[in-house]
């Protein structure tokens, strides 16, 4: 049997940084991890970021929800037929509501093949002291999936005061009291923490309506550099609705594209070696049409 993991939480929570760890872990145990992941927008930036040499599925412009659990399945089949692997770890979208993207886990097709182990939530911290701004649609998005998770890692704790990481970290356990709640710092947590979850899928859950999430994406192509301060003005001027962007910039100046991410208000650059194709994805609630600068 093979152990399964599914990180859940909202875009940008810090769920592609934790499975960055964990894949670095399981390696580091002599084992092979497997990886199948989704994502919103027909553009695989995560995939991207992941180590080369790990198997690897993925399932674009999807959710591994009940709509999508024939294609997941289908998915998480091929793995199993193709690939040698002992640790399967799923990644779903900041969209995707955990328990419904178990469906595909739970297909009677892999009952001998695949233990589950456990729902680990990422959550923003400093998203979850603003959740009262978040549409109530988004909102109850965010606290489904902190509700339904076996282990919570209250993430990005960085940015918080001492005050605000106690407050944060009560309120947490408050929603969801029967998952341990470990605060991190780039989703670093032991795989021991991992490994000792005993997991609850409860019979009777409340789903939010994932499919009535006015969620969407755009992906948007550069058709020559910009400038970087242009660029960054034109983030600030962006609505609050725009949850995530990612991608790569080509910036004035510099040879390749740069890999850039926003989650939260918070952008990041990295320096790029290799000349990636110049285009992001802008995902965000009841998006209009987005133009870049
Ligand atoms: N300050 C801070 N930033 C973090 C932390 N963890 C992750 N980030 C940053 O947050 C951004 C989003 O991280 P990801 O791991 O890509 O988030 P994700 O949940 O996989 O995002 P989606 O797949 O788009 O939903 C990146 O720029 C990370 O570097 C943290 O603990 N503190």
């Amino acid at each position: 049997m093979k152990d399964v993991y599914l990180f859940s939480g909202f875009l940008g929570s810090g769920k592609t940084t934790l499975l960055k760890h964990i894949i670095q872990q399981v390696k580091d145990q002599g084992l092979v991890p497997a990886v199948f992941m989704n994502e919103l927008g027909e553009m695989n930036f995560d995939s991207d970021e992941i180590v080369d040499g790990v198997p690897q599925k993925e399932l674009l412009d999807g959710c591994i929800c009940c709509t999508g659990s024939e294609k997941s399945e289908a998915q998480i089949q091929t793995l199993l037929a193709e690939e040698e692997f002992d640790v399967l770890l799923i990644e779903t979208t900041g969209a995707a509501h955990p328990v419904e993207a178990l469906d595909a886990v739970f297909s009677p097709l892999f009952a001998e093949r695949l233990n589950f182990k456990g729902i680990v939530t990422v959550a923003d911290s400093k998203r979850w002291l603003d959740r009262s701004k978040l549409s109530p649609q988004i909102r109850s998005l965010y606290l489904e999936q902190i509700r339904h998770a076996d282990l919570i890692l209250a993430n990005k704790m960085d940015l918080l005061s001492e005050e605000e990481q106690a407050k944060v970290t009560y309120e947490i356990q408050s929603l969801n009291s029967s998952a341990q709640i470990i605060q991190t710092v780039q989703a670093k947590v032991p795989m021991a923490a991992l490994e000792k979850i005993a997991p609850s899928v409860k019979g009777e859950v409340q789903k939010a309506p994932v499919s009535k999430l006015n969620l969407n994406a755009q992906v948007l192509h550069f058709d020559a550099p910009v400038k970087r301060d242009v660029f960054e003005q034109w983030l600030r001027a962006l609505p609050e609705s725009v949850f995530r962007i990612k991608g790569y910039v080509p910036l004035e100046g510099d040879k390749y594209p740069h890999a850039f991410q926003y989650a939260y208000g918070m952008a990041q650059w990295l320096p790029e070696y290799m000349k990636m194709r110049p285009q992001i994805v802008v995902i965000g609630e009841n998006l209009e049409e987005v133009k870049l600068p």
